[in-house]
């Protein structure tokens, strides 16, 4: 019973990930074989309204052989929950700061999903000064207690944390740059379902990738190397899709009215990067994500572009590939804020 459970779960996460940029067959063979490494996985704000979720979700994963749940308040009653579902992971919740170390120990991932979510009317950057300081008194845990985690820093403003992070891991001598990422796989996740539903494409086929950052103009979707191909598309067209991709997470702000961001959505796209990060740990060859990392494809320190992921975290920061001149022109104007936003970051980090 437990085999036919576990197989119908991983077929729904192989259909779920088969639109991502990894190619549908490297999924296949990861899956294909019953016995995968033990594998823990960390999740800190797994209360919240992404954490729950996800926590799901990494729960029907069967390449987690350990589901740690932290929040600071929330977690046993999450943690229970989850923990009931017949799948591969034994879960454990822990909650509060006393804890956090024992919730962190031995992790090969851990997604960070803590903090406060925006507001309509507000930017991610209204969110820096209280998740700067949670990501960061959370990345001197993860330096203390796990230094060779893969860290999935979801956290807003991520244009801000993940440099945070770095400098939280530099101080404390842990860092390794393949080993943080800024997830920005939402801004995939929406392009290629903009994509498709625009250009009538199946969407479990659609590849689009998204470089820069993860805030406004900085969120740059490069329609011209999307496939399938579709030559129908305007240049209005392929603008209003780069808007709509560029504004996805206020269109989602907007509508919850208060009742705080993108969530659900937000944790598929989590999920499916926690596997690629699995996936690459575990040896699967060719998996390529876009993330936010240490990067020199421009001359800004962090950029998201596609990254090859390996048994160390990025194998290969991907080029850009040959844009259109309407994204040249984009990837200009995105570099100021993207670079003020990097650099309050990393000052922060200094100061505090
Ligand atoms: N990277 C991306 O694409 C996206 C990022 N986000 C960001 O994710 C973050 C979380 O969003 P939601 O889950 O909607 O918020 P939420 O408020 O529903 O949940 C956040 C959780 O973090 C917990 N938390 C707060 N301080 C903590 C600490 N020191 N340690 C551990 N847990 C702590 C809270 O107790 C809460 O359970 C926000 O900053 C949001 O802007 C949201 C959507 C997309
Ligand atoms: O818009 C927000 O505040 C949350 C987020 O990052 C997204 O949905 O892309």
């Amino acid at each position: 019973m437990k085999a036919v459970v576990l197989r119908s779960a991983e077929a729904a996460l192989r259909r779920a990930s088969s639109s991502s940029c990894t190619s549908s067959h490297l999924l296949r063979r990861s899956y294909s074989s019953e016995s995968h490494p033990e594998r823990k996985v960390a999740v800190l704000g797994a209360a919240g309204g992404i954490g729950q979720p996800l926590a799901l979700l990494m729960k029907l994963n069967p390449l987690v052989s350990t589901l740690s749940l932290y929040d600071i308040a929330g977690t046993p009653g999450v943690a229970a929950d989850v923990g009931h579902i017949n799948t591969r992971s034994e879960v454990a919740g822990f909650m509060g700061e006393e804890q956090l170390g024992q919730a962190l120990k031995g992790s090969d991932v851990v997604i960070i999903p803590a903090g406060v979510p925006r507001k309509p009317g507000m930017t991610r950057d209204d969110l820096f000064n209280i998740n700067a300081g949670i990501v960061k008194s959370l990345c001197i845990a993860i330096a203390k207690y796990c230094p060779n985690a893969l860290v999935n820093m979801i956290s807003n403003p991520v244009n801000s944390t993940v440099p945070i992070a770095a400098e939280v891991f530099k101080k404390a001598g842990t860092y390794d740059e393949r080993k943080l990422f800024g997830v920005t796989m939402l801004d995939v996740v929406r392009a290629k379902t903009f994509y498709a539903g625009k250009s009538k494409v199946p969407v479990a086929e659609v590849n689009v990738p998204v470089v820069g950052g993860h805030a406004g103009i900085t969120i740059l979707p490069l329609f011209s190397q999307a496939t399938p191909k579709s030559n129908d598309l305007s240049d209005e067209e392929i603008k209003a899709l780069t808007k709509r991709t560029q504004d996805g997470g206020t269109e989602v702000v907007e509508a919850k009215a208060g009742k705080g961001s993108a969530t659900l959505s937000m944790a598929y796209a989590g999920a499916i990067f926690a596997d690629a990060c699995l996936k690459g740990l575990n040896g699967v060859s060719d998996v390529v994500e876009c993330s936010f990392v240490q990067s020199n494809i421009t001359e800004l320190p962090f950029f998201a572009s596609k990254v090859r992921l390996g048994k160390n975290g990025v194998e290969e920061v991907l080029g850009l590939g040959p844009l259109s001149d309407y994204e040249k022109q984009g990837l200009e104007s995105l570099k100021p804020e993207l670079q003020a936003s990097i650099e309050k970051g990393i000052k922060f980090a200094h100061q505090n």
